[in-house]
């Protein structure tokens, strides 16, 4: 199994889901500039991390998708045996990231929401509006897989020093960040004419404007966070990433979010899920011929 569809057969709607999954994870990690983030530009506010890294990152996550999808169409129904099926397979899905990047946690939040979705996608494909897919992605996150392991992660850390739950929570309200934030953002900026990687840009921004990012959070403290809602809000007062007020706001936000080590890796991840809820809803799973 591999990452290249080499093959001239029609790919299966398992097959396009994880090609569009990965396809946003690279679109993602490409956008520049974002504030203190891995980009084209560089390595934001992270020793251990690079943009080859997320690629390849992003490559070795096609088969948890694509088996994610599987799953769902394969069990049919919202519940617990393809919940735990999700997260044993989201589990194999770590193993393979961080085997490519030497033990480095470069997507683990992206597993999470991005499974949720491809594995909703795949359950109804007739009836994958924004709204929809969210709502299924919710009911499958708030199932409890019996076999996942509690570790003390850094997102369980801040639980219980701030009392937010990060991404658990976000997946299972039905990406609230995506829905009344980042996905009306990128489609006002769309429509006012800014131009896509801008439009992604203001997306990004949208969802970090009111994000409880428990990587922020975890790295820079309550200070850190505060800083990147109120920083993202200013970017998009002044105009957003098109406008030159804008981005010289956009820019001390990047110098700002570096200087606090605060890097808003849940919203990148949150950018990657908006991008892929946009492409499945405007049919994108079902075009070069999938099946
Ligand atoms: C649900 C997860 C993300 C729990 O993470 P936890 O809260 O313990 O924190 P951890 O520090 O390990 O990872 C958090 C990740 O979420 C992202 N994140 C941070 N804040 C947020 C937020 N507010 N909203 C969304 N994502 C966020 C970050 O990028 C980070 O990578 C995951 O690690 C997990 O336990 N997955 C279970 C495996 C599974 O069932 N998979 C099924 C796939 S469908
Ligand atoms: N372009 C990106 N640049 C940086 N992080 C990203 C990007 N896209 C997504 N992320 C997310 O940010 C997370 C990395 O954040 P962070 O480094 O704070 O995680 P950590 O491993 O929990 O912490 P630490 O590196 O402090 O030990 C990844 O899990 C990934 O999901």
């Amino acid at each position: 199994m591999h990452a290249f569809n080499l093959q001239s057969k029609p790919l299966s709607l398992a097959e396009r889901l994880a090609d569009l999954a990965v396809d946003v994870l690279i679109d993602e990690a490409d956008l520049s500039p974002k504030p203190a983030l891995v980009d084209r530009r560089g390595n934001g506010a992270h020793s251990d991390l690079h943009l080859g890294l997320m690629h390849a990152s992003a490559l070795s996550l096609w088969p948890a998708f694509k088996e994610m999808a599987e799953a769902a169409s394969q069990f049919g129904t919202v519940g617990l045996p393809l919940r735990e099926a999700l997260g044993r397979i989201g589990r194999e899905g770590e193993a393979a990231m961080l085997a490519t990047t030497n033990g480095v946690n470069t997507h683990r939040g992206a597993i999470w929401a991005l499974g949720l979705l491809v594995a909703a996608a795949a359950l109804e494909p007739q009836a994958n509006t924004a709204g929809a897919l969210c709502l299924r992605a919710a009911r499958l996150a708030l199932l409890d897989d019996r076999y996942a392991p509690r570790p003390l992660s850094h997102g369980a850390q801040v639980a219980l020093r701030y009392g937010v739950r990060g991404a658990r929570e976000e997946a299972q309200l039905g990406f609230p960040a995506v829905l009344q934030r980042g996905l009306p953002q990128l489609e006002r900026s769309r429509a006012q004419g800014h131009g896509e990687q801008n439009a992604r840009l203001d997306a990004l921004l949208a969802i970090m404007s009111g994000l409880a990012d428990t990587c922020v959070l975890y790295r820079a403290g309550e200070e850190g966070l505060q800083a990147m809602q109120q920083g993202a809000q200013a970017v998009l007062d002044a105009g957003g990433s098109t406008s030159l007020a804008g981005r010289r706001r956009l820019h001390e936000l990047d110098q700002c979010l570096l200087a606090l080590n605060a890097s808003p890796g849940g919203a990148a991840d949150l950018l990657a899920a908006c991008l892929l809820i946009d492409r499945i809803a405007s049919g994108a799973a079902f075009i070069q011929g999938a099946m």
